[in-house]
């Protein structure tokens, strides 16, 4: 690699590193990108960089990570995909405090004193407005720089100096919270250590995926999220590539195929032999989902800017009108300053910012201003049944044979448990724990197949076994069911969720399970009928009756039961069509697409790795509140937004009135309308608590 060893550490403390990156000041523009980097490395919690001295301090969690692993982290850094970002100084309580003792300079020492002290700090700022324009570009630098200048050369350097304090200090507030929150969400959105089944020695065994060594094969199924790249040995899936790719229809991949790390297997099962474990690509994928989601920048965020950059312009004509109608300088320099693109500028991504922060405090990821933006905008939320509605854990209730000698019983359920331990679905999680709690054996067998939405195929001493919904041993097995009928329909009578075991095409016996519906799940849809969204929909893969009885129960307004995983897309589109702005909750692999395509996807606390990626929001709890409390900060979060856009315009246009009729000296000016920017932005911060 060629950028080996061109990062050295300079110091270091426990948990603490400080490093120089001499490509940071040749490429300041990504100074940006390269701090989403560095946060999105595993253990990272605190970036600070300082890229006219090509350093960078990075805090971090020693349990984590160590000094060795992040210095090949930093050198695998694939400078090549960079993308600039608005390179920000990054301001400390130092410069704040310079500036204090700058302005205590202009008030107490006499002029001449003053001048260098204020010229020196106000220096930088100036320099940043001239290299926006070198740049061509018109913005709030410029403007700043203007005014500054304007008010050294008239050697008013109180209004100057004060000016620059209120600058620094809003900027410095801003740069805090959003630290603060990206540190935050970059630690929540890193994926957690998970278990991975792999051959070894012949068999098939549950590993950490931290243990995997080259050479490994992993056994691969719906939902898994493939742990490090690879070949694919045998079988055919799809691939869910949106960590790494950004795009959300999943590639078909088969024998010979490479596979990358940190993407989904969204359907089929693969055994895929692990080649780079641990090796830096396989955090690439990873890093980038964070990166983007971090700087991902909103619609309201964009409008906003634009607004900003087109409020420099106004503000330079009214000065340039101003002037030329009284040649009076004092008023120009008082227009200049009240340029209030900063506050429309600045408030936005804060108030994102602290929302998404106070979500993470109460146990909900938003990932990023464009889930807030779609979240307060929805008019119908759809649910999933399984795991959303219902609890994540089901409970086995019955287990019925089907054999004539009923001693059977146990070695069903050890058996069915031994192959849904290679599932991730509740009705798996369900059948393996009941089969703990009776302390059962695990049964050997072979290879298991996960068929989505229909349940699992595997073998045993030779024999073929299915085990899932009726429809999949029906349809996909012409297995008959007419011998049973009154058993089955018994256990159904009493609400029991079934599935079936088959071996070479017969039926050898049945699970029941319960699930019962969340003690929240009423009040819940009840709050959010308070919040303005009329449209309550189920949407279950699970039989007719069930459905029309859950919605009964909890009030929902539509069903759409016995829905398939494409069915379930084609509703959400359906609603779509006909001017619904939908949310998704959802919990399965299954779930992963309708999530993609609702205009807001939740993913439940208990979900599979791909419906958490492909969701817009994630529940940190094993609540469904977390709906409602999604729902109420987004829709705070827009009429803050919107309420400081209003409150900044009237309040500057005012100052800006006064200003241009010379009824302001520029210092009061300055005073004026950075005391509206720092109050907006306290406003937004405000939104964290
Ligand atoms: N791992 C599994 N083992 C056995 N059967 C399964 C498994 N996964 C799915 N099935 C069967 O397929 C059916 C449909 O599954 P799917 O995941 O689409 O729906 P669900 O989770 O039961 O309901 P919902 O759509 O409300 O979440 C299940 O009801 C079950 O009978
Ligand atoms: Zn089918």
């Amino acid at each position: 690699m060629m950028t080996q060893y061109c990062i050295k550490p300079v110091h270091s403390l426990p948990g603490r590193l400080r490093v120089r990156i001499i490509r940071l000041r040749e490429q300041q523009e990504h100074a940006g990108w390269l701090k989403n980097q560095l946060l999105a490395f595993t253990g990272v919690k605190t970036v600070r960089l300082r890229p006219a001295a090509a350093s960078a301090v990075l805090t971090y969690d020693r349990q984590k990570t160590d000094e060795q692993r992040l210095l090949e982290h930093l050198n695998s850094i694939d400078w090549s995909l960079a993308t600039e970002s608005e390179y920000e100084p990054e301001y400390c309580g130092g410069d704040n405090l310079l500036n204090l003792v700058g302005l205590a300079a202009t008030q107490f020492l006499p002029k001449r004193w003053a001048a260098l002290p204020a010229i020196a700090l106000i220096a930088p700022t100036i320099a940043e407005g001239v290299d926006s324009l070198r740049h061509r570009e018109l913005k709030v630098e410029v403007l700043d720089a203007l005014a500054l200048s304007l008010s050294i050369a008239r050697g008013d350097y109180r209004t100057a100096m004060l000016t620059q304090s209120l600058l620094t200090l809003g900027e410095y507030f801003e740069q805090e919270t959003s630290r603060h929150s990206d540190e935050l969400l970059s630690e929540l959105m890193q994926p957690q250590n998970h278990a991975v089944w792999v051959e070894r020695d012949g068999e098939s065994q549950e590993i950490n995926s931290e243990q995997l060594v080259n050479g490994d094969v992993m056994l691969l199924g719906p939902g898994d999220n493939i742990p490090a790249d690879g070949t694919v040995l045998r079988g055919v899936s799809l691939i869910n590539q949106a960590s790494m790719t950004g795009e959300s229809v999943p590639v078909r991949r088969e024998a010979g195929a490479w596979v990358f790390a940190g993407t989904q297997v969204q359907d089929g099962n693969i055994a895929v032999r692990a080649e780079q474990v641990g090796d830096e690509s396989s955090t690439a994928s990873i890093r980038r989902f964070i990166t983007e989601s971090l700087s991902q920048r909103s619609e309201t965020q964009q409008v906003t800017q634009k607004m900003a950059d087109r409020r420099v312009a106004i503000t330079l004509a009214a000065g340039a009108g101003v002037f030329a109608l009284t040649r009076d300088w004092n008023r120009l320099a008082s227009v200049f300053l009240v340029d209030y693109s900063c506050a429309l500028k600045l408030s936005t991504p804060i108030a994102f910012k602290s929302v998404m922060y106070k979500a993470a405090t109460s146990g909900l990821l938003l990932k990023g201003g464009r889930a807030i933006e779609q979240l307060a905008g929805i008019d119908t939320v759809v649910f999933d049944k399984t795991g959303t509605l219902t609890y994540g854990d089901m409970l086995v209730t019955d287990v019925v044979s089907f054999e004539p000698k009923k001693t059977w019983a146990k070695r069903l359920l050890a058996i069915a448990a031994s192959v849904e331990e290679h599932s991730n679905h509740p009705l798996a999680r369900a059948v393996v724990s009941a089969a703990q709690q009776h302390e059962l054996p695990h049964i050997n067998h072979g290879e298991v197949e996960y068929v989505i939405a229909h349940g699992l195929i595997s073998e045993l001493d030779g024999n073929r076994m299915v085990i899932g919904s009726r429809h999949f041993l029906r349809e996909h097995y012409h297995i008959d069911f007419a011998p049973f009928s009154e058993q089955i329909e018994e256990l159904e009578e009493q609400g029991r969720h079934l599935l079936f075991i088959s071996l070479n095409e017969q039926l050898v016996g049945m699970i029941g399970l319960q699930d019962n519906v969340r003690d929240e799940a009423a009040q819940v849809i009840h709050q959010l009928r308070e919040l303005g969204i009329n449209n309550v929909i189920l949407l279950t893969g699970d039989k007719q009756h069930k459905a029309e009885q859950m919605a009964k129960e909890l009030d929902i307004d539509r069903f759409f039961a016995e829905a398939s995983p494409e069915s379930k897309v084609s509703i959400v589109q359906g609603l779509q069509e006909q001017g619904c702005r939908v949310m998704f909750v959802g919990d399965g692999v299954n779930d992963a697409p309708v999530l993609t395509q609702a205009d807001v996807g939740l993913a439940m606390n208990q979900s599979t790795e791909l419906a958490q990626q492909a969701a817009d929001a994630v529940l940190l709890q094993d609540s469904l509140h977390g709906v409602v409390v999604a729902r109420e900060l987004a829709v705070e979060a827009m009429a803050l937004v919107n309420s400081n856009i209003k409150l900044t315009e009237w309040i500057n246009s005012g100052i800006m009135l006064a200003a241009a009729m010379g009824r302001l000296s520029p210092t009061l000016s300055a005073l004026l309308h950075n005391g509206t920017t720092i109050g907006v932005l306290l406003r937004s911060l405000a939104a964290r608590k």
